[in-house]
């Protein structure tokens, strides 16, 4: 089902938590709420889901106005981060709750639930798992099991809340691809909150980077990586390095040096402080007199090396800028790096920059 976000806000005391957030998702899409602590993905997720009522705005499932309509009425699917499997019951009577316990009318009957059980128990890859109880399974099996509950009554949303959160990184990864091949085979309308930024890019349709209660940035995570809209995306999403400097046309200046700039971003202006933005790996050392005029190339000397198994970071400083460069190599044994203190030339091969 497609959802409209229109104009929502909510308020605590003296703070936005939501400020007019407009948002469209399309049927079957799989969205990204992504953003630091205290930035409002867990209210605009509750009250998507009816756990919380807004202050003002509107909220649409499909063509129907659910801003007043309560959680069940909205038929959402819900997984927390903290397991909330009911501990005395077993994973397939966890599954078959939300279906057991409909009305009268709209209750399937037993052999129905039963079968829904095990096709749901088959999607998340426990099919001998039915009659264990919460205790008797690992983290990510718990998630999984919450995953099929929240499925079981083909909900018009599943909202899911940092729901690998509490697992440790390995489990975090597999549990991700893994969601991401479900979402391929269920085609369910999923919203999923998250403040790391690598599942987002890795697992979403579209990504929504949430700032002080506002939208900051909507876009594909190719979108978002590559083409952030403002500064704090840009630092938000990914390694950066920030160099200070200014614009003056089309150039900008650091330490008088003049670097090509084809568009700034943000409020467009022809002169003025401004920052500019780098990823390591968009970084190349060049050989002296080898780049052309229309290179974007800086002078600057190595202060520290790391190595690391698959790849080699340089923190390069430059000129007078207290700020410094880290520059990835890839840590082949024919690579050619430089030596501690050594002067070199630094190519930004892809940057942008945003006027402060
Ligand atoms: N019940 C509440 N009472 C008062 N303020 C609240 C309440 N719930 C949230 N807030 C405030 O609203 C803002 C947004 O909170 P929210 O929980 O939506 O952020 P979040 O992005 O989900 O953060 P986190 O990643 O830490 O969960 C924060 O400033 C928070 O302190």
């Amino acid at each position: 089902m497609n959802l409209a976000i229109q104009g929502i806000s909510k308020r605590y005391a003296d703070v936005a938590a939501l400020d007019a957030v407009d948002l469209d998702i399309a049927s079957g899409e799989l969205v990204a709420l992504l953003g630091p602590s205290g930035s409002g993905k867990t209210t605009l997720l509750r009250v998507v889901a009816g756990l919380l009522h807004p202050d003002s705005g509107r909220l649409l499932f499909g063509d129907t106005d659910a801003t007043r309509l309560s959680l069940r009425e909205r038929n959402v699917g819900f997984v927390f981060q903290h397991y909330a499997l009911f501990k005395h019951m077993t994973v397939a009577e966890n599954i078959a709750f939300g279906l057991r316990s409909r009305p009268r009318a709209r209750r399937p009957d037993k052999a129905t639930i039963a079968r829904r059980v095990e096709e749901l128990l088959g999607l998340i890859q426990l099919p001998e798992l039915g009659g264990r109880y919460p205790e008797q399974l690992s983290g990510g099996q718990k998630q999984r099991v919450a995953l099929a509950r929240a499925l079981a009554i083909d909900p018009s949303v599943l909202l899911l809340d940092e729901p690998f959160g509490a697992l440790d990184a390995k489990v975090r990864v597999e549990l991700r691809r893994w969601l991401r091949q479900l979402h391929e085979q269920t085609g369910q309308t999923t919203v999923f909150v998250t403040h790391d930024q690598e599942e987002a890019l890795e697992l979403a349709d579209r990504v929504v980077v949430l700032k002080d209660g506002r939208i900051e940035q909507v876009g594909t995570p190719h979108e978002i990586y590559r083409a952030p809209a403002s500064a704090y995306v840009f630092d938000f999403i990914g390694r950066a390095n920030a160099l200070d400097g200014h614009i003056d046309g089309d150039r900008f200046v650091l330490d008088g040096h003049r670097l090509p700039v084809a568009a700034t971003h943000g409020d467009a202006v022809a002169t003025g402080p401004a920052r500019l933005f780098v990823r390591p790996h968009d970084l190349a050392l060049v050989a002296d007199g080898s780049a052309n005029d229309s290179d974007a190339c800086l002078p600057a000397w190595v202060v520290a090396i790391h190595r690391r198994a698959d790849r080699i970071t340089l923190d390069l400083q430059v000129h007078e800028q207290a700020r410094m460069l880290e520059l990835d190599l890839i840590a082949a044994p024919d690579a050619h790096v430089p030596a501690l203190g050594a002067a070199v030339t630094v190519q930004l091969l892809r940057y942008r920059v945003y006027p402060d």
